[in-house]
């Protein structure tokens, strides 16, 4: 009865499945435009894998954990000198993490209040296409909501390594390995995409001996290959072991360590590992577990995403799917996008989402940012294109911060000049990578760009300089 009361109420306009950032904003954007909105999430925290397991945690651990390596092999240079020992407190260390996690999480709390969204801590399934069940995660008696219209973010899990058991311990998925116990020895990391990369810079500058092995020849998961060949070099002289064309063939824990065998792709070469700690990060799959999909009659595809069409929609009009859980890059920024195009599209009848211009960040250091198409793309595409570049070796910033890595790359199209991508390895490159979003956005020219006032001296004057690369030289370089 309790519930019932806590509740409110069983009937609503729009109930949201799923508390993430596709979810959670789509709750707040549907109550901003009039609803009376629920949203069901059964971790027991709003914010989903991003807040709570996912972006937030691990940004806060590569933040300190480059605050610390700075200090330590960085500051003799600057002319600070530091008397007694450097070292890390690790439970400190998560302790701060946690406290990001928590302040944010809560936050999301506040802002459900604050626009009168009905958060209902439980687990959600379907009973029919008008119907959901939920199971309260406090054990309480179910309930059972109706809505004119549901939207689906249920988010995305580790894809499991077939024949490799994780114990979250020592053979770990990115949750395990952001809330380990203690550092290890020896990590090695299986992927050398986006989670294995910034896993690998955290524990490597905390001073684990890190190896990632991929399987692909190239790092980065899609990225430029210029880009991330320029980043994979940068990371090897960070301390970074790479395995390229590596294929795992098992890995099993042994007591307090795990033994891992590779094999070489090309020659079939069989290499035995070892290693303290193992992270499995080969991707991550669409999550529909418990939903009970099948009493809507909702589809999944080949991948297990939830086939919708172009406005959100699944088979029936009015439950939409949102978020890494259907279509295109798993990204919390993509999902909010889609958060709002989905309220309002059951608002107005259109929302707007440019696929075309979603940005990517991987947050190391140097970080790397990109937008739009890369090379590789543009050449399979047939698209003629010019290049410009500009290293921040030449950029005044960049020298007084001596942090002087990588490069700006625009690619623009041989004729009109028009922006088609831009490529960024270097300091800062994930907040300079906006104002590249906004000129694809406004289909700006490089020469928009370069004449273009940037302030001095700021690392964006490497992105201004790079645009005008692509079709009159450089001033600085
Ligand atoms: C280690 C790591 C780092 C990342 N870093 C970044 C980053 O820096 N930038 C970035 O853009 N992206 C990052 N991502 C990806 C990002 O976390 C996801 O793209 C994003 O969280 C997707 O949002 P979503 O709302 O679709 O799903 P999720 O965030 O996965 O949220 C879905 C929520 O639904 C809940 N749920 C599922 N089923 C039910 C049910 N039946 N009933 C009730 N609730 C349910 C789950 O508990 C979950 O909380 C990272 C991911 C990981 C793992
Ligand atoms: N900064 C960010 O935006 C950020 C951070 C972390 C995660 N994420 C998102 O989370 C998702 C998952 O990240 P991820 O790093 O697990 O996936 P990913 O797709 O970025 O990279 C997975 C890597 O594993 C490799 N791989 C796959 N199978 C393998 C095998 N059997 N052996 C060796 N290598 C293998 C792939 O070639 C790829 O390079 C991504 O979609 C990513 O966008 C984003």
């Amino acid at each position: 009865m309790a519930q019932f009361v806590r509740y409110a109420s069983t009937k609503y306009d729009v109930v949201v499945i799923g508390g993430g950032p596709g979810g959670y904003v789509a709750a707040i954007k549907a109550a901003q435009l009039g609803y009376n909105t629920a949203c069901i999430e059964k971790r027991g925290a709003l914010g989903g894998t991003c807040l709570n397991v996912g972006c937030i945690p691990s940004k806060s651990l590569l933040n300190n954990s480059h605050l610390y390596h700075q200090i330590k092999h960085d500051s003799e240079n600057r002319g600070i000198a530091i008397d007694g020992e450097v070292s890390v407190n690790f439970p400190k260390l998560m302790e701060a993490k946690e406290k990001a996690v928590k302040q944010l999480t809560g936050g999301i709390e506040m802002l459900f209040k604050k626009n009168k969204v009905t958060y209902i801590k439980g687990s959600g399934a379907f009973v029919d296409e008008k119907k959901v069940s939920v199971t309260p995660i406090d054990g309480s008696e179910e309930l059972e909501l109706e809505a004119d219209h549901f939207i689906v973010a249920t988010g995305s899990e580790p894809t499991p390594f077939p024949g490799i058991t994780i114990d979250e311990e020592r053979i770990v998925t990115s949750t395990g390995v952001l809330a380990l116990k203690e550092i290890p020895k020896r990590l090695s990391i299986i992927g050398g995409g986006i989670i294995g990369l910034e896993m690998a810079s955290v524990y490597s500058r905390l001073g684990s001996e890190v190896t990632v092995i991929e399987f692909q020849n190239a790092i980065g998961a899609g990225m430029d290959a210029e880009v991330a060949k320029t980043s994979q070099k940068l990371l090897a002289k960070q301390g970074l072991k790479f395995k390229l064309g590596t294929k795992v063939v098992s890995g099993v824990r042994d007591g307090e360590v795990v033994k891992i065998e590779v094999e070489d792709v090309k020659s079939g070469k069989k290499e035995d590992l070892e290693a303290d700690v193992l992270l499995v990060a080969i991707g991550r799959r669409p999550y529909t577990e418990g939903l009970a999909l099948e009493k809507a009659g909702l589809e999944l595809d080949n991948k297990g995403r939830l086939v919708i069409d172009s406005q959100y929609r699944t088979k029936h009009d009015h439950i939409r799917v949102i978020g890494d859980v259907t279509f295109g890059p798993m990204l919390a920024h993509k999902a909010e996008e889609e958060g709002i195009a989905a309220a309002e599209y059951i608002k107005h009848g259109h929302g707007h989402v440019n696929y075309g211009n979603i940005p990517s960040v991987m947050y190391t250091h140097p970080e790397v940012a990109w937008v739009g198409l890369n090379e590789e793309q543009l050449k399979e595409q047939g698209i003629k294109y010019k290049v410009g570049k500009f290293p921040f070796i030449a950029n005044s910033r960049a020298k007084t911060n001596l942090d002087t890595d990588g490069f700006v790359k625009f690619l623009a199209d041989a004729e009109t000049q028009r922006v088609l991508g831009v490529h960024i390895v270097g300091p800062n490159a994930g907040e300079m990578i906006a104002e590249a979003g906004l000129a694809l956005e406004y289909g700006a020219s490089t020469e928009d760009i370069a004449r273009t006032c940037h302030a001095h001296p700021t690392l964006s004057e490497a992105f201004k300089e790079a645009a005008l690369s692509t079709f009159d030289k450089p001033i600085n370089f």
